[in-house]
């Protein structure tokens, strides 16, 4: 059947609560409600297999180590399982902490109340539930019962609960509250809803001390959460004896707005807030207990819920539920502290360089583009922050590095990276993982993996009379050095020679006689990891260079990456890891290559084995004290 062309002649819009002078949309929320757990209930009545008594055993610690002090644990005149967990929670020492509240519900008939309550015996603190139909729908369908029938049997039962608990001098070890709901309240006539939490409230007798709770449900949730705030506030103004009464909320969330009801309805004057985690419930759920109570957190108020390691909280809610969080769900989902796209990680990563930068202590002053909340405070890392796909540009490429190689990429290298990762990730059609991205960047410059060209051995020279020019990052006295040493590429060993301003320029100079001209465009380095006294840190040097010309005769961007203990064999490797790009990017591999020893210097033909490696390196060694770059 289609969609109604018309649905007014199906649906009717619900009616606005005549209340001109509501004081709620000007009020704020100052402190955490009285947080009341109904996942062990209603978020186990709609599962599809509902808890076993040892998950709902654990979940209830679970419950107890976050904070929360009352807890819905069963039905229990609906089943064994639900009396029997009610039982062992009281019985085992220990089980339930003195300032928890054992809260279950049951409704209005006489013999499921009875046996509801035998369920609490020995109970530290209990609270008994009742609920029953006030709305004309519930009411009317459900039990064919007038307003008048519906109070008369609430009174009636309220009393009988009273005379099994409070008034029983046999259950005078255990500490009684009485919540009553109006089901579902959200529909009621508003004027009903007081008049028979009035006579409840007269059949119990609270105290200021020990209050009764009204639970007000949007049982069905059925209008816009202004409306709901309304129907709040028009009770707390109109019940009598409001020091003496709780009001509690229960939203579910039918049209998505459970939070934003819960919300307002506070502001409306509410106390107190029945939910689940994660939204867990009936249809679409009851109220999300985490969102609550971070969107406190994120307006400075501490909800009284240790949520510092939500991800454990998730693993166990989704084992008991076989209910996944979804990937958006507030806070807890996988994908809420995640950015793809490339302007929100350019962002992400400036804030974050910002707040090292003016030394932002962890603990203060968030203010974080797209991040409304430090995900370090619940438990979440920022290494799952930032992710990389098509969508990606280089500050996402550039965090994944940063905190994975400690490197701070000049914008340059970026730039040339991130069309690395974008290839990769095009060709993939999918995301790549930061490990990915680390082990792309190693290859790419040869970090992980002998270059292409390697030094075998060297030696520079220096020649004084040789008047000076100016260089990368040296000042114009230098005189010029002299380059002369063997290189293994492709397992073919090469002597080459050139000159130039330092040992990078004359390098650079020298790798001419192998067929790669480069000249160095720029040059950065930094300390990488802080060892203690800086005795374990090393040097990350990045160069860029120029090459020649592509088939067009265009000049191109090379970069290269050197990384080592001594800063100035990092900066030739760096040079090395540009040629060895620049060799990469020739068609045919391994290249034949036109050696060009215009210094008149033989090749030499013996291959590289782990030896000359090992005397590469010493050379690079002993060569590097006496550098000057
Ligand atoms: C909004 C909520 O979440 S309320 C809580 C809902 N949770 C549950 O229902 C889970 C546990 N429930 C059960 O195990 C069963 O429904 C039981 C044990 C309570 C009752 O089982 P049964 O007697 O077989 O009845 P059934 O499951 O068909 O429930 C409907 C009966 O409950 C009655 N009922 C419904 N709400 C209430 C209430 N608040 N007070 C009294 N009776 C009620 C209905 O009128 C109906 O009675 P009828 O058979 O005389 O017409
Ligand atoms: C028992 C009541 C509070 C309930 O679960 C509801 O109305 O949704």
């Amino acid at each position: 059947m289609p969609m109604l062309k018309n649905p007014a002649q199906k649906y009717k819009a619900f009616p606005p609560i005549n209340l001109p002078d509501r004081q709620w949309p000007s009020k704020q929320i100052t402190k955490a409600p009285r947080w009341l757990s109904t996942d062990l209930r209603d978020g186990n009545q709609s599962l599809v297999d509902p808890m076993d008594g040892e998950q709902k055993w654990k979940y209830f610690q679970m419950l107890v180590e976050l904070g929360y002090k009352e807890i819905e644990v069963s039905f229990p005149s609906a089943s064994q399982v639900d009396f029997d967990f009610t039982r062992r929670l009281i019985e085992t020492p220990g089980a339930t902490p003195d300032d928890v509240w054992l809260q279950v519900l049951s409704p209005c008939r006489e013999e499921f109340i009875k046996r509801t309550i035998e369920s609490l015996k020995g109970a530290k603190k209990a609270i008994v539930h009742l609920y029953l139909a006030t709305s004309a729908c519930f009411r009317e369908v459900i039990f064919g019962m007038s307003e008048e029938e519906s109070l008369a049997l609430a009174v009636k039962c309220t009393k009988l609960v009273r005379s099994l608990t409070k008034d029983c001098p046999d259950a005078q070890d255990t500490e009684w509250a009485y919540e009553f709901s109006p089901e579902t309240f959200s529909d009621t006539r508003l004027d009903f809803a007081v008049q028979i939490c009035e006579a409840v409230k007269e059949a119990w007798g609270p105290t200021e001390q020990n209050p009764i709770i009204f639970n007000l449900p949007a049982t069905v949730e059925m209008s816009t959460p202004n409306v709901y705030a309304d129907q709040i506030e028009y009770f707390c103004r109109n019940i009598t004896e409001r020091e003496k009464v709780c009001v509690s909320l229960h939203p579910h969330n039918d049209r998505g707005c459970a939070t934003a009801a819960a919300e307002l309805a506070q502001m409306g004057g509410a106390d107190r807030v029945e939910g689940c985690l994660f939204g867990n419930g009936e249809r679409t759920g009851n109220v999300d207990l985490v969102t609550l109570a971070l969107n406190l957190y994120t307006q400075g108020i501490h909800p009284n819920i240790d949520f510092s390691d939500l991800p454990k909280v998730i693993d166990l809610v989704e084992d008991c539920t076989k209910i996944p969080v979804h990937a958006r769900a507030p806070y807890g989902g996988q994908l809420v502290v995640c950015a793809f796209s490339g302007s929100h990680q350019d962002a992400i990563k400036k804030g974050f360089a910002l707040r090292e930068k003016q030394g932002i202590h962890e603990d203060e002053n968030w203010a974080m583009p797209y991040l409304p909340l430090d995900p370090a405070d619940i438990g979440r890392t920022y290494e799952a922050i930032i992710r990389v796909n098509s969508q990606s540009g280089k500050g996402g490429v550039a965090w994944v590095i940063q905190r994975s190689l400690e490197l701070d990429m000049p914008r340059g290298l970026q730039i040339a990276f991130s069309r690395v990762v974008q290839k990769q990730t095009e060709n993939l059609g999918r995301e790549l993982k930061p490990r990915e991205i680390q082990a792309l960047f190693e290859d790419e410059y040869f970090l992980n993996k002998p270059s292409r060209i390697n030094l075998v051995d060297y030696e520079f020279s220096t020649d004084r009379s040789t008047s000076p020019a100016p260089a990368l990052g040296k000042s114009s006295a230098n005189p010029r050095r002299t380059f002369v040493g063997i290189v293994s590429m492709d397992g073919r060993e090469h002597s080459i020679r050139g000159v130039g301003n330092g040992p990078i320029s004359s390098l650079a100079n020298a790798l001419k006689c192998i067929g790669v001209e480069l000249e160095v465009k720029d040059y950065k380095e930094h300390a990488v990891g802080r060892g203690r006294d800086g005795k374990d840190a090393k040097a990350a040097t990045f160069i860029e260079c120029i090459v020649g010309g592509d088939s067009s005769g265009k000049p191109q961007t090379v970069w290269g990456v050197g990384i080592h203990e001594d800063a100035a064999q990092a900066s030739l490797i760096a040079i090395l890891s540009a040629a060895s790009r620049v060799v990469n990017s020739r068609p045919g591999t391994p290249l034949p290559i036109a050696v060009k020893n215009e210094n008149g210097l033989a090749p030499v033909a013996n291959p590289v084995n782990a030896s000359t490696v090992k005397v590469a390196i010493n050379g690079l060694e002993q060569a590097a004290e006496n550098m000057n770059l």
